[in-house]
């Protein structure tokens, strides 16, 4: 239910907002604009070039909220609305990117574009116009870790000086330009700087989040679905497809990564409290994450598949995995982060903020959503006779 009486954690009173939400049709949009339907006053004015993931909240017309949301569909590297839709909001959130690693190497141009070039006049129209901006970076932008440049063997890898990552003190560590993996970390550190700089110079008023790998349900979409068959979503995407399929889930060069997952809405409470806690939120860059949840890669897949025998009833495969080289899988140009955990210290001072929910449980429920909504199709794709 949506409480007017709202207050922050000093105890002031939460006025109704309007805020203006670049890339509310996306995984991350779409929760956002679910909490703050369900659980505040505030209004949306939802910008994106697709508005799948939230038709629910936009139709039927008679829903309680409906007047508190309203759909631009429109592409903000040329689009002269911009600017008005941003001049009668109170606050601007940017999610709009292209954010899929498959795209970095591939397509670099429209990933530097996007993730640099069409964010500026966003930035732009929130500091001439004395906007706040809250604006979604990456945790790749810490790029590799000290560690991953010492020997193997060195007792120094197992200090957490050489890897856990800090918004103030990590240093930002990326491949040589050939990798042009880092296209997507650069475009974002650069405009992570621009913001950071024209709050220092102009009194922007920002908050910078860096997402370390937030999953659940609606997060990207399953290839020959509701996506392109040739189409390489993130990888939680990728081991559900291989999984709804009975194929082997592929490990790129070994799935020795390391990742950190924080449940989708676990991570949208950090975001709330960003929005509704200005002074404590505002010329902040916060890394949102769950430390507690790391595994490699490969750790991820046997989860996943112990999980998903659980929801569906289906024995897991023989031999449930499979190794691919990143340059068979990704193309030329692919490199990657090795380990990726975040300090907290940050966001836990400023907002008491912590997230709850273990990978074994978000897993779960994650699954489970991906059974019940693609499960039927898949099956019945499955079973139409390909064309030779
Ligand atoms: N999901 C994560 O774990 C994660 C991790 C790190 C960073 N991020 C960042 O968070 C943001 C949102 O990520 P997500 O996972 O929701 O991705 P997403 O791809 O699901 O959402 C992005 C949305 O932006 C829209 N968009 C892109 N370009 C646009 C344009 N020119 N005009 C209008 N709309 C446009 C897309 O249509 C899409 O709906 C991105 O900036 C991403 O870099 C996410
Ligand atoms: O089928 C697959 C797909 C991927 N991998 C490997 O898994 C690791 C994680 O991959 P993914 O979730 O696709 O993306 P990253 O974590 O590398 O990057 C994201 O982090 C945050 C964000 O900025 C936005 O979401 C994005 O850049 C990785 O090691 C893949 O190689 C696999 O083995 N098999």
């Amino acid at each position: 239910m949506a409480t007017v009486n709202r207050v922050d954690l000093d105890g002031r009173q939460i006025k109704p907002m309007t805020i203006c939400m670049i890339g509310a049709g996306g995984f991350i949009g779409s929760h956002l604009c679910e909490k703050i339907l369900y659980e505040t006053p505030h209004k949306i004015l939802a910008l994106d070039v697709y508005n799948d993931k939230i038709k629910h909240l936009l139709e039927p017309e008679t829903l309680t909220w409906a007047d508190r949301i309203q759909f631009h569909r429109l592409n903000i590297k040329h689009d002269s609305r911009l600017e008005g839709l941003i001049k009668m909001s109170d606050l601007t959130i940017n999610l709009a990117a292209i954010c899929t690693p498959a795209d970095y190497n591939t397509r670099p141009l429209d990933t530097i574009y996007s993730n640099f070039i069409d964010a500026l006049p966003v930035v732009k129209y929130c500091s001439e116009n004395n906007k706040r901006l809250i604006h979604f970076s990456t945790c790749e932008v810490y790029g590799k870790t000290i560690g991953s440049f010492l020997p193997k063997d060195s007792p120094l890898r197992q200090d957490p000086a050489y890897y856990i990552l800090k918004e103030d003190e990590s240093p930002c560590i990326f491949g040589p330009i050939e990798k042009q993996r880092w296209s997507y970390a650069c475009a974002k550190q650069l405009i992570e700087r621009l913001i950071y700089a024209e709050g220092a110079e102009n009194g922007l008023e920002f908050t910078i989040v860096r997402p370390f790998n937030w999953i659940g349900p609606r997060m990207d979409f399953i290839p020959g679905i509701d996506g392109p068959s040739e189409g390489v979503p993130r990888v939680l995407a990728c081991f559900s497809n291989a999984l709804l399929r009975r194929e082997p889930l592929k490990l790129v060069d070994g799935g020795q990564s390391q990742r950190t997952f924080v449940y989708i809405k676990d991570a949208i409470e950090a975001v709330l409290l960003m929005i509704e806690n200005p002074a404590r939120a505002s010329g902040h860059i916060f890394n949102v994450g769950n430390p507690h949840n790391e595994v490699t890669v490969r750790q991820l897949a046997e989860m996943m598949t112990e999980v998903y025998s659980k929801v569906s009833g289906e024995a897991a495969l023989d031999v449930p995995t499979v190794d691919i080289s990143s340059k068979e899988f990704y193309g030329e140009g692919y490199d990657d982060s090795d380990k990726r955990i975040p300090d907290m210290t940050i966001i836990d001072r400023q907002l008491g903020w912590n997230p709850k929910t273990s990978l074994w449980d978000l897993l779960e429920s994650t699954l489970t959503y991906q059974h019940r909504t693609y499960a039927e199709a898949i099956k019945k794709v499955m079973a139409k006779p390909t064309s030779s």
